[in-house]
């Protein structure tokens, strides 16, 4: 889906931000937003400074699979629009946003956001270079599509855990009810299937006021069952205008697909996607929530492993977090807590024998301090361990099912120092569900309600197939092994980086031409996919 910029609901445009030279007008679906309404100026408060660069800086994104709109202005400025229902149902009559008569809003000094305000995808950009995409800020507009009795929502949660959904949950319903007067909403349980084939349940400021404390999600989740066909009828045989989908990449695809037969049938209905991955691996939005608690979780996993080695002869301490295909929890719970000597993550391939190798590292790490500390994203080492196990095949919604890295990393460092007849002791830690299983913490709440509030303002203008998102730092969704970031971590760790010095040499080379140019740049992702290649087929 396409995504709004994540902005709070009633926190206005903030002017005193230096924006770029004002691009040329662009046609915005939502056609209105004459001014906006001055109450008090909150700029000088210091809740005003901190919370506006981070305003400016959110935004909505068309879906997963949804055809964005381009609209361009001048100096190579480009506007990833999203869809909006007003696209294919053109004469659909608008209505002022209650926000503003709404009294908590009314120290704000703007309610609306600027139709022109847009937020940039680039967070560096270099000196005459193209400045990348633009997103569409988030926030209330002037006029909304639904009036408020008319709105009948439906939320639902997909796919893994992650902390935060409840609070997402809670949000969406008490910002529907407090900001937009909204009292319909429908709890769909279960997953996509519960749109044909489980209960509902009504949803209510009062039923949802003490989840955000509970870790899952009261709805229930689920991989699989995405019916199309079945979900729209249902959709349309509830008479449901609102469709808040809560998931990860899946999800988002799955709404993506929701919102083109919502559009096929004429529907006016607006799907709105909130991504979440506690694996922080959706591009474009920089950060999911539930990512801060899970890193902090991991602390506590990885203390005890340390306690554990340091307190036996040889002792190492092996711990395994989440991280199908990206190792951001790994690599961040591994820089937080400086008692970790080696973080092994799928996006850089390991090996173990021989030099350079991950067995030999252990051993001198032993050797020389007498202890270690091991982190391991769950995606590490997916092909090293293929070469001695089967596939265990994929879950209901296509996921390919990871072998144990964890047991097997057991297994191989037991092994070695059996054969090299050196006492070690190895426990192996696996806290993988319990750091998505929590609630989520304070910071994590804030952004969650950030979020959620977001999403409303944008599907109640009649913005459709967007997901919500923010930006803070340019962001892929696989870490980047030629990123400082990761250069922090193997200075921290000492580690080895598995890489051959011709790889390094060739790497350097690049990055000096590369230099020159900005990360994401068509060269920049050359150098990495070189290094990736070379490590995995070379390697010693
Ligand atoms: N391409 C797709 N088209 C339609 N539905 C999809 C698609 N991919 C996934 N889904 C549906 O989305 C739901 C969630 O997908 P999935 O299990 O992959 O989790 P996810 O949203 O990616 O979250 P997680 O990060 O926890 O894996 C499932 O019900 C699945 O059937
Ligand atoms: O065992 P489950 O519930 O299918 O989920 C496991 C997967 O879900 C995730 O937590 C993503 O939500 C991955 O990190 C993990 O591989
Ligand atoms: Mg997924």
């Amino acid at each position: 889906m396409a995504q709004p910029a994540a902005s709070p609901a009633a926190e206005p445009a903030p002017d005193n931000n230096p924006r770029p030279a004002a691009p040329v007008p662009i046609t915005v679906p939502s056609p209105h937003d004459d001014h906006h309404h001055h109450l008090v100026d909150r700029r000088d408060t210091p809740r005003g400074r901190a919370w506006e660069p981070e305003r400016a800086r959110s935004h909505p994104e068309p879906m997963d699979g949804v055809a964005t709109k381009l609209v361009t202005g001048e100096a190579g400025y480009v506007l990833e629009d999203v869809p909006h229902v007003s696209d294919y149902l053109p004469d659909l009559p608008t209505y002022p946003n209650p926000l503003q008569d709404n009294p908590a809003y009314s120290v704000v000094k703007q309610y609306f956001v600027d139709p022109d305000d847009t937020v940039c995808q680039k967070i560096v950009v270099h000196k005459g270079g193209a400045r990348g995409n633009h997103f569409r800020r988030a926030g209330p507009r002037q006029r909304v599509y639904f009036e408020s009795d008319e709105v009948h929502a439906c939320i639902v949660t997909c796919g893994g855990l992650c902390p935060g959904l409840n609070t997402v949950i809670r949000e969406i319903v008490c910002g529907l009810y407090d900001m937009y007067g909204v009292t319909k909403i429908l709890g769909i349980q279960g997953g996509y299937r519960g749109f044909y084939a489980r209960n509902t349940i009504n949803l209510t400021p009062k039923c949802v006021n003490d989840v955000h404390k509970r870790g899952g999600t009261i709805l229930g989740s689920s991989r699989g069952g995405h019916d199309t066909t079945k979900i729209v009828d249902s959709i349309q045989d509830r008479g449901i205008n609102q469709i808040y989908v809560i998931g990860g990449d899946g999800t988002q695809r799955g709404a993506g697909v929701i919102f083109e037969e919502v559009r096929r049938r004429g529907l006016k209905v607006s799907v709105a996607g909130i991504p979440k991955t506690i694996d922080n691996d959706i591009p474009v939005i920089d950060k999911s929530f539930g990512f801060d608690t899970a890193v902090e979780e991991a602390q506590r996993a990885i203390n005890a492993a340390h306690v554990e080695a340091v307190s036996a002869e040889n002792g190492i301490g092996l711990v395994k977090l989440m991280g199908r295909h990206s190792g951001f929890i790994a690599q961040y719970a591994t820089l937080a807590s400086r008692d970790v000597d080696c973080c092994l993550i799928p996006e850089s391939p390991f090996y173990l024998e021989g030099e350079g190798g991950l067995l030999r590292y252990i051993e001198k790490r032993l050797k020389d301090n007498g202890h270690m500390v091991i982190v391991v994203a769950e995606g590490a080492g997916q092909k090293l361990i293929a070469e001695t196990m089967q596939s265990i095949g994929k879950d209901a919604s296509g996921n390919e099912l990871l072998l144990d890295v964890g047991l097997w990393l057991s297994q191989k460092i037991n092994e070695y120092f059996k054969k090299t007849k050196m006492t070690i002791n190895l426990k192996y830690i696996d806290p993988t569900y319990m750091i998505r299983a929590i609630p989520s913490n304070a910071s994590d709440n804030v952004y969650c309600t950030l979020l959620a509030h977001s999403v409303v303002h944008g599907a109640m203008a009649g913005y459709t197939g967007f997901t919500i998102g923010q930006r803070i730092t340019e962001k892929q969704n696989r870490v980047s092994i030629t990123d400082r970031m990761w250069a922090r971590l193997l200075s921290s760790t000492n580690q080895p980086s598995f890489l051959c010095n011709k790889v390094i040499e060739e790497a350097k080379k690049e990055h000096e031409r590369a230099a020159q140019l900005l990360d994401g740049s068509p060269s920049h992702r050359k150098v990495e996919e070189k290094v990736a290649s070379s490590k995995s087929s070379g390697k010693k």
